[in-house]
C-alpha cells in the first residue's frame, strides 16, 4: 500500500495577549479547512498556538500564569478544533501549555487522529531561557520558570500509516532529539516553533534566526532519513518579532515547502514515507554503520 499523502503545516501570524481563545481556534479552523482542501491528511499548528507566547512577561503569581494553560484537552475552547478536524477528516498536530490535575506544567503537542482522537502526546525536554527576571532584556524568555522539563522522552506513535515523532522548539536545534526519535523509528516528525528574530544574549546573531531553523530542520531530517514539518507562530507579537519560515523537509534534507509571510499561511507537500529508506538503508543505515560504543560521552550525566 503506498504510504504518500498530503500534509500540511499551518502558520500562525501574531496571537496578542487580549486575544481569546476562541478567536485563535477560528483562526486555526480556517486554516485546518484550507489543508484539507489541498487534501491534507494531516495539518501541524505551532507551539502554544492557543495563546500569545506569554513566557516573555515575568510573574510571581500562580493565577497570573495559571491562567495560559490548559486544565483538559479537548477543553470548551478547543473542542470546536477536534469537531472540525473528524468532520473534515484529517488529523492534526498542537502545541499548547498543560497544566495537570496532579498541578505540574508542561510544554505540551499532541497529535490528533482523523477521527479526533488523541493519539499521542509529547512534553517538551529541552527548555530554553531562564527562571529570574533580567532586567537588561527587552523581552522575558522564562520558560525555566514556567514549565517542568517534559518526562514523556521521546515517544513515536504508529499513525497515518506510518511512525510519528513530535519535539518543541529549541529541541529542533539538538541533534540528540532527532537521533532518539529516528532511533524509535519515526518516519514523520512534527514541531511547532516560537522564535523571536531577537536574540538578546549575542544580537549578533539575529540575522541568523531564518538560517539556523532551516539548518537544525534540515539536519534533524537528513541525518535520520525522516520527514519533518516545522511550524512558526510568527509575525509582531507583543511588539516582539517572531521568525516565521515555516517548511517541510525531506529525508533528503531538501525543502519541498515554506511558508514565504509572516502571518497565517498554510503550507503543503505530498510525501512518501517509503522515502525514508532512500537515506536509512544507504548512508544512515543505523544498524550498519552506527558506533554507540564510542558515543558514551553523550549519555554521561551533565557535570
Ligand atoms: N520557544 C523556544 O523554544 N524558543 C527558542 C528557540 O527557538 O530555540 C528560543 C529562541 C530564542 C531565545 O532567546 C530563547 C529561546
Amino acid at each position: 500500500m503506498s504510504r504518500s499523502f498530503v500534509v500540511a503545516g499551518a502558520q500562525l501570524g501574531p496571537i496578542a495577549a487580549a486575544e481569546s481563545r476562541a478567536s485563535a481556534v477560528t483562526r486555526m479552523i480556517e486554516l485546518m479547512r484550507e489543508a484539507a482542501a489541498r487534501g491534507a491528511r494531516l495539518v501541524v499548528f505551532p507551539e502554544l498556538a492557543l495563546t500569545t507566547f506569554f513566557p516573555r512577561w515575568y510573574t510571581e503569581a500562580p493565577a497570573e500564569i495559571d491562567r495560559w494553560f490548559e486544565t483538559e484537552m479537548p477543553s470548551a475552547e478547543t473542542r470546536r478544533l477536534f469537531e472540525a478536524a473528524e468532520t473534515l477528516g484529517i488529523g492534526f498536530h498542537l502545541g499548547y501549555a498543560e497544566l495537570t490535575p496532579e498541578g505540574r506544567h508542561f510544554n505540551t503537542a499532541i497529535l490528533v487522529d482523523a477521527a479526533g482522537r488523541i493519539a499521542g502526546k509529547y512534553r517538551k525536554i529541552h527548555l530554553p531561557g531562564h527562571r529570574e527576571h533580567e532586567d537588561w532584556r527587552p523581552f522575558q524568555h522564562l520558560e525555566k520558570r514556567y514549565f517542568e522539563k517534559g518526562d514523556l522522552g521521546f515517544p513515536v506513535f504508529d499513525a497515518f500509516g506510518g511512525r510519528i515523532g513530535m519535539c518543541i522548539c529549541n529541541d529542533r536545534r539538538w541533534p540528540e532529539t532527532w537521533r532518539m526519535l529516528g532511533l524509535g523509528g519515526a518516519e514523520l516528525v512534527c514541531l511547532g516553533y516560537n522564535t523571536p528574530l531577537h536574540y538578546p544574549p549575542a544580537p549578533e546573531h539575529d540575522h541568523l534566526q531564518y538560517f539556523h531553523n532551516a539548518l537544525s530542520v534540515q539536519a534533524g531530517a537528513y541525518q535520520n532519513g525522516l520527514w519533518a514539518v516545522a511550524v512558526a507562530k510568527a509575525g509582531r507579537e507583543e511588539g516582539c518579532d517572531l521568525i516565521g519560515g515555516s517548511l517541510i523537509a525531506a529525508p533528503t534534507g531538501e525543502i519541498v515547502a515554506q511558508a514565504s509571510t509572516t502571518g497565517d499561511e498554510v503550507i503543503s507537500a505530498r510525501i512518501d514515507l517509503d522515502r525514508c529508506a532512500e537515506i536509512r538503508a544507504n548512508v544512515f543505515n543505523f544498524a550498519l554503520h552506527r558506533e554507540p560504543q564510542d558515543y558514551a560521552l553523550i549519555t554521561a550525566p551533565r557535570e
